[in-house]
């Protein structure tokens, strides 16, 4: 093993802050508050979750004390041990190792426990303590502690560990004062040169004497013993029933897709009528011609018709934020653990998958966690099957064309089939897993499920919000950046060449898209999907959303109104249903290609992707639109 290059502070530059170029890490086990730590001392905007494994990468930012005194602090995911089993954990054990190539051992260690289950965090500064490097420990969470009636004397802590101990609040920024008067002083008179690191990977003796080390520190300096956490217990007898369970969370998810589609209507409504507006006051101001249609057909209507899906995917975002915040999808793991495992998925698949409703490329991201190698390719393999939120205006578009809004018994039809559409790509990411695993190999798993149930927290504002604003902002710069340009590029195909003279069809027919469209037509034939589908299909590559935008213009263009009110015209109910088909299973997206060749290592699991997704598109298009006909909706 490498050990630590011994790296002292230079201490001709005291009086400038800013050249301490001092780096300082934090350290401790899934869930213990780091990132909101991390915000609170840098003013950056991470997510911070109520489970563990939100954080899977390195996080850089600026921290400024009390003093004035600026160093950087590295977020790392969370860990029990530097014996990493997941990749997650490895970014952090590399990290305080010095085995990243290219990157300098950090200066320091912020050991971060929960200050509520310190045995375990107790016995990871033991192992920390090898390292070699100065280290503070922050015992976190001391409101939830002190609430329950937990009492740590940490001073004669600190005296035992030989290390500066202070108590934090990090999401009420609590607790700072205190680390800043902790730590300013140690920079002042500079951080000591790291030693060199003893740190060897615990054997299960190594082990037992250090969990017996944390009992004793825990004995010897917790006054009162913590009162077990009563409603989190209560909360969960009921939530974890076997029975009970799974119907509560197959409630909350079918409220949530009522809720969503009641909700955000009106905003839908609202922002439609803007673009209306808006087009309506470019074209009186504009006169006719190019540089109008440019602006009206490509411009307002492409991006109108993403931009009025923002209220669903933030009302759904909320939805999830909530019970994140909560506690509760750890829980939802645990309930969906058997139905997973059958199906050949690793139980923490779930938290990947579940990330992969906002985006696979996350969700992708979030299989670090998983320390099997097989099941990590497995999740990555099939995330992009969960309705990620770039689906949500192609489904919500045909389902507004042709779903009556009707309720059936007191519940909205459209809502409903929305969350059969979820539910679909729910039970494909099982039967893809099963296969996949039928194919890899067929030995039997019984490994249990280790995973962290936290206890629930009164869900916080400040961390919905900050997942609101996020989504909103990925959404909102993919309308202005990808999206933007396929529309200008669809315009331009969709307009030139312009119609001959004395030209009787729509001016679009004679264009470079309709010659586009025709040409890939015949494949997509058979599927019921006419030229227009075909055309906004080819940029829908870039992102799923700019197949809706390509509509509206191919449809503008073409000179109707109203898209919604065009496709249902224009369309069969069996293409539409195709298109619904097609777009639960298509790779319809370039980036999500991309990390799937990052995360699993080589191209050909990518290609493996690419192929599967667009096999299983086709044929169950193809299947979903020759029944459909047959049944008569042709
Ligand atoms: N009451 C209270 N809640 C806290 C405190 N610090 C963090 N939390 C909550 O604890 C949960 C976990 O916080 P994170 O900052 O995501 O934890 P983490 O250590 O970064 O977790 P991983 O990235 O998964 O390792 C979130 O729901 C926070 O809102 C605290 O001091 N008091
Ligand atoms: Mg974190």
């Amino acid at each position: 093993m490498s050990s630590a290059p011994a790296i002292s502070q230079p201490a001709a530059n005291q009086t400038d802050p800013d050249a301490l170029r001092l780096e300082v890490a934090l350290v401790g086990a899934p869930n213990c508050g780091k990132t909101a730590l991390f915000n609170a001392m840098t003013g950056a905007t991470q997510k911070v979750g109520n489970y563990s494994g939100v954080t899977v990468e390195r996080k850089v930012g600026i921290a400024t004390t009390a003093a004035g005194r600026k160093f950087s602090v590295i977020d790392l995911p969370g860990t029990h041990s530097l014996r990493a089993r997941s990749p997650d954990e490895e970014v952090t054990r590399d990290v305080l190792l010095g085995q990243r190539p290219g990157e300098r051992v950090p200066d320091m260690i912020l050991a971060v426990a929960d200050a509520t289950n310190l045995r375990g965090a107790l016995r990871l500064v033991g192992e920390l303590k090898k390292v070699g490097l100065p280290i503070v420990l922050i015992l976190n969470m001391i409101d939830i502690a002190r609430h329950r009636g937990l009492q740590i004397d940490h001073e004669a802590l600190s005296d035992d560990l030989g290390i500066p101990v202070v108590t934090a609040t990090a999401v009420r920024r609590g607790g700072l004062d205190a680390l800043w008067e902790c730590v300013d002083p140690m920079l002042e008179a500079g951080v000591e040169p790291a030693r060199k690191s003893t740190w060897q990977a615990p054997s299960s003796h190594d082990l037992r004497v250090a969990m017996r080390e944390a009992e004793r520190l825990v004995n010897a300096h917790v006054i009162r013993p913590p009162e077990p956490d009563t409603v989190s217990a209560k909360i969960d007898r009921v939530v974890l029933n076997p029975v009970a369970g799974p119907l509560i969370l197959l409630a909350i998810l079918f409220t949530m897709f009522q809720a969503v589609f009641s909700w955000a209507t009106p905003f839908m409504d609202a922002i439609d009528a803007a673009f209306t507006e808006l087009g309506v006051l470019v074209s009186d101001v504009i006169p006719e011609g190019l540089i109008q249609s440019f602006l009206v057909d490509g411009v307002i209507a492409g991006i109108g018709s993403i931009i009025v899906f923002l209220p669903q995917i933030l009302f759904t975002f909320f939805f999830i934020l909530l019970l994140e915040d909560f506690g509760y999808m750890a829980r939802a793991a645990f309930l969906m653990d058997r139905i997973m495992g059958k199906a050949g998925l690793n139980g923490r698949a779930f938290i990947p998958l579940l990330s992969s409703f906002a985006c696979a490329i996350p969700g992708i991201m979030a299989a670090r966690v998983i320390d099997n190698k097989r099941d990590r390719l497995t999740t990555i393999l099939v995330a992009p099957l969960m309705t990620c939120s770039a689906r949500i205006p192609v489904y919500t578009l045909i389902i507004a064309a042709f779903v009556p809004n009707t309720k059936v018994a007191g519940l909205s039809l459209q809502g409903l089939v929305m969350f059969g559409l979820y539910g679909a790509g729910v039970l494909s990411v099982l039967v893809v897993a099963f296969v996949a695993r039928y194919l890899f190999s067929r030995e039997e798993r019984n490994a249990p499920l280790m995973l962290d149930l936290p206890d629930y927290k009164l869900p916080r504002a400040r961390n919905i919000l900050l997942g609101l604003y996020q989504r909103a902002k990925v959404f909102l710069r993919r309308a202005g950046t990808v999206i933007f340009w396929a529309m200008v590029i669809i315009w331009a195909l969709s307009t030139f060449p312009t119609a001959p003279e004395g030209a009787t069809d729509p001016a679009i027919n004679y264009s470079f898209a309709a010659m586009i469209g025709k040409f890939i037509a015949p494949v997509l034939a058979p599927l019921g999907f006419n030229w227009q589908i075909s055309v906004a299909l080819v940029p829908g590559m870039a992102a799923r959303e700019v197949a809706v935008a390509g509509l509206a213009t191919v449809y503008a263009v073409s000179g109707d109104g109203g898209l919604i009110n065009t496709i249902a015209g224009q369309w069969s109910l069996a293409t539409a249903l195709s298109l619904l088909a097609w777009y639960i299973f298509a790779p319809q997206c370039i980036s999500t290609l991309a990390v799937i060749r990052r995360e699993a290592g080589s191209a050909k699991w990518m290609w493996v992707a690419l192929i599967y997704m667009f096999a299983l598109a086709y044929l169950a298009s193809l299947l979903t639109y020759q029944i459909a006909v047959a049944l008569g909706a042709g």
